[in-house]
């Protein structure tokens, strides 16, 4: 008989973003399977309590939260030293802090255009170096980069954001190449719109103004959604896929889905 693989029991996640949205939903995911997740995002106070509730539930995964500011090398260095001080070693690592303004191109400021790329692409590239050199160096790894639909397709207002996810793409595909060698395997999700504080903030709207999430036509992600396909892609179960970038958006349309998940056409 074949046995189904997808555990993640005893592994050791990093997680960027994790005090809310997606990436809260991938690290609980992870540690309900039995992960150790290192959970970081800007500030303890937000993902502290993530680790907490993480560590008083009876999840075998244990947590361990870092305040650190992806965008910054020196901060992903001791983020990646403090997780295999505290764990042992990386096995996995999510690149799931991002974000965005939703502005016209021609209305974006150098330093607005550097700071959704930075924070998007450049982060990925800091974390995914500093903490592939661990994975490397010890017995390989696999990477799950969130990229998003609108690295997909073009969206209005979303110039800086879709360059910044389209090359998390590309680079995903790249360093499946360059470190299938080394037993590292590096996928992508590309979620559609997804109910999270983000959103929200980004769009201006509340919560609970969002689209319906269960009805069919016109429907707007869960978080665990998201973080059930980053499962299946850490798990051996996707131990055949390298490079890959797995679409999740709930309605099967073509081209940018969220203005239309928003009622706006
Ligand atoms: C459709 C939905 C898809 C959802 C996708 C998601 O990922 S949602 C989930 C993800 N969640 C989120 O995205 C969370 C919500 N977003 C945020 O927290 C912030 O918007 C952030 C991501 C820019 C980071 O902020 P920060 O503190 O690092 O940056 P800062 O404030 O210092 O500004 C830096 C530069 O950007 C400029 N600039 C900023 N806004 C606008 C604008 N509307 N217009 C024009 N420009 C704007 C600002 O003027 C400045 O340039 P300047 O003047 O010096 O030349
Ligand atoms: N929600 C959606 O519809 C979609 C989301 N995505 C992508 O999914 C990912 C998660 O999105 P979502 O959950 O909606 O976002 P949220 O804004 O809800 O959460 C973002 C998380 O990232 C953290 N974060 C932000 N900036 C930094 C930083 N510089 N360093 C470390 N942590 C940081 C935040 O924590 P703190 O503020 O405490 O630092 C927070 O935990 C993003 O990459 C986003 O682009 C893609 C497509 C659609």
């Amino acid at each position: 008989m074949h046995e189904p693989k997808f555990g993640v029991a005893g592994e050791t996640a990093i997680v960027t973003g994790a005090s809310q949205g997606i990436g809260e939903s991938i690290a609980k995911t992870l540690a309900a399977g039995g992960a150790n997740v290192a959970i970081c995002s800007r500030s303890m106070d937000r993902v502290g309590p993530v680790a907490e509730e993480i560590n008083e539930s009876d999840t075998d995964g244990e947590a361990l939260a870092v305040e650190c500011n992806v965008r910054e090398r020196d901060q992903v260095q001791n983020l990646v030293d403090e997780t295999v001080d505290e764990f042992g070693d990386i096995d996995v690592l999510v690149n799931n802090a991002g974000g965005e303004f939703v502005a016209p191109f021609e209305e974006i400021s150098e330093n607005g255009w550097q700071t959704i790329v930075d924070l998007n692409l450049n982060s990925t590239v800091h974390c995914t170096q500093l903490a592939g050199e661990v994975m490397r160096e010890g017995s390989g790894g696999v990477i799950v980069n969130l990229s998003s639909v609108n690295g997909q397709h073009a969206a209005p207002g979303e110039s800086h954001y879709g360059a910044s996810k389209a090359a998390i793409i590309r680079l995903t595909e790249t360093l499946a190449v360059e470190w299938a060698e080394h037993d590292i395997r590096v996928n992508c999700v590309a979620p559609g719109l997804v109910q999270t504080p983000g959103v929200a903030e980004t769009l201006g709207i509340d919560s609970e103004d969002m689209p319906p999430r269960e009805n069919a036509e016109r429907r707007i992600g869960h978080p665990e959604e998201i973080a059930d396909v980053v499962q299946f892609l850490v798990s051996p179960a996707a131990s055949f896929m390298n490079g890959e970038t797995v679409t999740a958006k709930g309605v099967p349309r073509a081209g940018n889905s969220m203005s239309q998940d928003l009622g706006l056409e």
